[in-house]
């Protein structure tokens, strides 16, 4: 990993991204800074972001960025600090339920990360492996998402599909 390389983690659900993503992180020297897009909407949710913080541990900082990602990218590549993005997922289907500007949201998220002069390590969920869903909202996701997959890869440095705690290179 280099001063200001991108690196993408693409995998599906309990694939093991998210900790394969943090080892390589941890491995760097620099301060942590770990960007949540998830939000606690019920007890289970909530839960899972319990566990998480401690399993991260006190070396990260959290900044809950549901929607404004780009600015918090921002915000830490001016600190310079190792940064991850956990993940391009939720924060899609948080701009969708909010009838934000989507395109207008993933250009700026574009422009942040190629303005970005720190270590980026971006994580997301591959959810266009299987049939086309049979509601439109859902259609609109699977079509956001994998666009936004197919550019933020063109940007990054480096690139990894997930499965099964493996990780294949892809780039
Ligand atoms: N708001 C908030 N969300 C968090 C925090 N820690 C983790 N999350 C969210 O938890 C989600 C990842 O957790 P999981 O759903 O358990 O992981 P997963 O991606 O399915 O599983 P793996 O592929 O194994 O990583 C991400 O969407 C994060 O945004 C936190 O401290 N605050």
């Amino acid at each position: 990993m280099t001063k200001n390389s991108l690196t993408f983690f693409l995998g599906g659900a309990r694939s093991g991204k998210s900790r394969l993503a943090q080892e390589m992180a941890e491995s760097q020297h620099g301060s942590l800074a770990y960007l949540a897009t998830g939000q606690a909407f019920d007890a289970e949710m909530a839960d899972r972001i319990a566990r998480h913080r401690t399993d991260r541990g006190p070396r990260w900082r959290t900044t809950d960025c549901p929607l404004d990602l780009p600015a918090a990218i921002a915000r830490e590549a001016v600190l310079g600090n190792i940064v991850l993005v956990d993940c391009l997922t939720l924060w899609t289907s948080n701009l969708l339920l909010s009838d934000a500007d989507l395109p207008a949201a993933q250009a700026a998220l574009l422009a942040a990360l190629a303005a970005a002069r720190c270590p980026v390590i971006l994580i997301s969920n591959e959810t266009g492996l299987g049939i086309v869903p049979d509601n439109a909202l859902a259609r609109q996701f699977r079509d956001a998402a994998g666009r936004l997959h197919q550019q933020v890869a063109a940007l990054a440095d480096t690139v990894f599909f997930v499965a099964a705690g493996l990780t294949l290179r892809l780039k």
